[in-house]
């Protein structure tokens, strides 16, 4: 992999800082209004607030420690959240939250998700309904028509990321052009036997990743799919297995082409050609490049891996300052096998663009085309 700066989060007035400085804290402020968590879940939050803004990396204090050591905690601990590299120091941030209010138990509130409230929330919205109807407007329409207008669904999807909409309010509507497209390039790896999609955010964001699944398995472009999620919440509103069953339920219960899609994608599960997978590493603080033997296996055997969203590319790619005109193909080169990245673009990372692209939009924005979320991209290695 290319080398290039590790973004920390130590720059006042940067994407990464901003994060840790204003995003965390609002998260954590969004999470205890939305319980009525008892006085020591609170207590454990609001120490977290404090450490998190002004204080040091400290450990969890049970038997995960040993885990993180091995992910690099003991290099970490003890420093301030904003010195080590940002991709670190956001997924522990992530990890002791889900500490402060017991979600590794034992106790009552084992496994209650802090996030779901959001999540449920966005499933609920008006714009799912309207975005589940339009589905109805496609099924005149071509096979191919169809596929292309699924994969734009899934890759804007990837705008309804609650994370993002803590810090940018309003980013949803802005519309705009993709900055990398090698679409074309998908289609001819496709039909495959296994496609495995990584996903990324619940709601919005899910529910047209198994769309998209769901026409390549009904339409013959794959005979099966592994759908990757998170082994427990993180970054917000990334999708765990009990997401995915709230999205297809959501669209059983929905009308028309959207309950008949929610009915083959309830089959496909059960029969095994959706094979849910939620490995650790997932969670990880690490990009993909350090991903441990069995996970590569997993990924050697799908003919075709789709990484959607920012947090994937970021670990796809490697969480670094890179020159944008960096090449797509090197970075990934460590990847054991096709992979495509499907992102709207929300963090400093960027790999592939061509020099006329980036310089248009250094012109026309600065720096601010790279995390404001009105670009997106769909990169393939064959
Ligand atoms: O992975 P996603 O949902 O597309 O985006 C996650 C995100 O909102 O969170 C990170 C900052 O916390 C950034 O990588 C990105 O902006």
């Amino acid at each position: 992999m290319p080398d290039a700066p590790v973004i920390l989060a130590d720059e006042p007035g940067s994407f990464a800082h901003g994060v840790l400085a204003a995003r965390h804290p609002a998260l954590i402020r969004a999470v205890r209004d939305a319980f009525p968590y008892d006085p020591g879940q609170r207590r454990a939050l609001d120490a977290l607030l404090t450490s998190a803004t002004e204080g040091v990396i400290e450990p969890l204090g049970t038997d995960a420690d040993e885990h993180w050591a091995a992910w690099g905690a003991r290099r970490y601990l003890g420093r301030s959240w904003f010195e080590v590299p940002f991709l670190w120091s956001e997924s522990y941030f992530y990890r002791h939250l889900l500490q402060a209010v017991g979600y590794f138990g034992p106790g009552p509130w084992q496994g209650i998700d802090p996030f779901r409230p959001f999540k449920l929330a966005e499933l609920d919205a008006p714009e799912t309904d309207e975005e589940l109807a339009a589905l109805d407007r496609l099924t005149g329409q071509s096979e191919q028509e169809q596929a292309r207008a699924l994969l734009h669904g899934s890759l804007w999807g990837n705008r309804a990321d609650l994370g993002f909409r803590l810090s940018v309010p309003g980013a949803t509507t802005a519309v705009s052009q993709l900055v990398a497209d090698d679409s074309e390039a998908l289609w001819t790896l496709l039909p495959v036997d296994t496609v495995c999609l990584v996903a990324d955010n619940a709601g919005r964001e899910l529910i047209p990743d198994l769309l998209f699944l769901d026409h390549l398995l009904c339409h013959g472009r794959a005979r099966r799919a592994l759908l990757q999620v998170k082994p427990y919440p993180y970054y917000i509103s990334d999708a765990t297995t009990a997401d995915v069953v709230d999205a297809v339920r959501r669209l059983t219960a929905a009308k028309g082409a959207a309950a008949d899609a929610g009915e083959r994608l309830w089959a496909a599960l059960a029969d095994g050609r959706i094979d849910v997978r939620a490995h650790p590493f997932s969670c990880a603080p690490l990009p993909y490049a350090d991903m441990p033997e069995d996970l590569r296996a997993q990924f050697a055997a799908a003919d075709l891996t789709v990484f959607k969203g920012d947090l994937n590319y970021r670990r796809l790619v490697g969480d670094r300052l890179y020159p944008p005109t960096t090449s797509f193909a090197e970075t990934t080169a460590y990847f054991p096998g096709p992979v495509a990245a499907l992102r709207t673009l929300k963090s400093d990372v960027i790999v592939g663009l061509d020099a006329a692209t980036e310089a248009a939009l250094v012109a026309a924005e600065g720096q601010r085309w790279r995390t404001n979320g009105t670009h997106a991209l769909v990169q393939v290695r064959p």
